[in-house]
């Protein structure tokens, strides 16, 4: 375990510190640090443009596949420094799942939409071991009882809604730790986003949660901690409670009360 991991509580899940992102000469992210708890939820709200989703894809090294982007600083994820060139990426982007803002299901069935993760990893030895872990994965996102019948259609072939449920199951299926949503409800309607929600509740028992949200009643609602940036800093970050009723800061206060944003 790295010195900057022993020097904080061990139920930490996620450090980060100083990172900044640069997309040429722009710095979208600037020096940004923070903790993240095991099991915990975090939201990060702030206008559009404010470098969220740049520093969210920075825990899975999505920005890598970004040409002329750069980070620096340093993060750690579970006590490993995830730029340390020994690392494997497509392990840690297993580690570290992601589901985007419109579902993109793969071009094939239900079943191999969750298989193809756990094959891909070895995950599963036998057929028996694969349908196994379709059905726990499809079970926890909420989604078995509605496709169990239909395992062998196209999974493009659901409603949105199921679609990101979907994908969510396909996330877990390789047992991530940490799971990414950029904005994961943000193409649904309220009924399939309050589904989502529920989800999110449930799935905090066994993942860390992390999602950008332009919503801010879906922040109060689901997360533990918010984080709000703006201008590519991160201004304040708390319990979500005291964040909406008692910010720190003036820009947290002018945002969450619609001053501007
Ligand atoms: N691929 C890219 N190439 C160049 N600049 C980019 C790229 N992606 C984002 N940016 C810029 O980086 C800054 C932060 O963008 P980012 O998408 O991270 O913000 P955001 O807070 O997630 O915004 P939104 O809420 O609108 O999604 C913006 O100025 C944006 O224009």
């Amino acid at each position: 375990m790295s010195n900057v991991a022993q020097d904080n509580a061990t139920n930490l899940k996620i450090i980060a510190r100083d990172v900044k992102v640069f997309y040429g000469q722009a710095e979208a992210v600037k020096g940004i640090s923070m903790d993240i708890a095991q099991n915990e939820v975090v939201a990060f709200i702030g206008p559009s443009g404010c470098g969220k989703s740049t520093f969210l894809r920075c825990f899975n090294r999505m920005n890598d596949t970004i040409e002329h982007c750069r980070v620096t600083g340093l993060i750690e994820m579970a006590g490993l420094n995830i730029h340390d060139p020994a690392l494997d990426v497509v392990q840690l982007r297993a580690q570290v799942g992601m589901v985007f803002q419109k579902p993109n299901p793969f071009p094939k069935s239900i079943y191999e939409n969750i298989a193809y993760g756990p094959r891909l990893h070895g995950l599963a030895e036998r057929k028996a071991d694969l349908d196994d872990i379709v059905e726990s994965s499809l079970r926890r996102a909420g989604l078995w009882n509605e496709v169990k019948d239909r395992l062998d259609q196209p999974g493009t072939g659901l409603s949105g809604g199921q679609q990101q449920r979907l994908c969510i199951a396909r996330t877990i299926a390789v047992s991530p730790e940490v799971i990414l949503m950029d904005e994961p409800c943000s193409a649904l309607d309220p009924i399939a986003t309050s589904i989502i929600e529920e989800l999110i509740d449930e799935l905090k028992q066994n993942f860390t949660i992390v999602m950008v949200t332009h919503n801010m009643q879906q922040a109060a609602r689901v997360s533990d901690k918010t984080a709000f940036f703006h201008l590519g800093e991160l201004v304040e970050m708390g319990p979500t409670n005291e964040l909406f009723t008692n910010p720190q800061n003036k820009r947290t206060e002018d945002y969450i009360t619609g001053r501007y944003g």
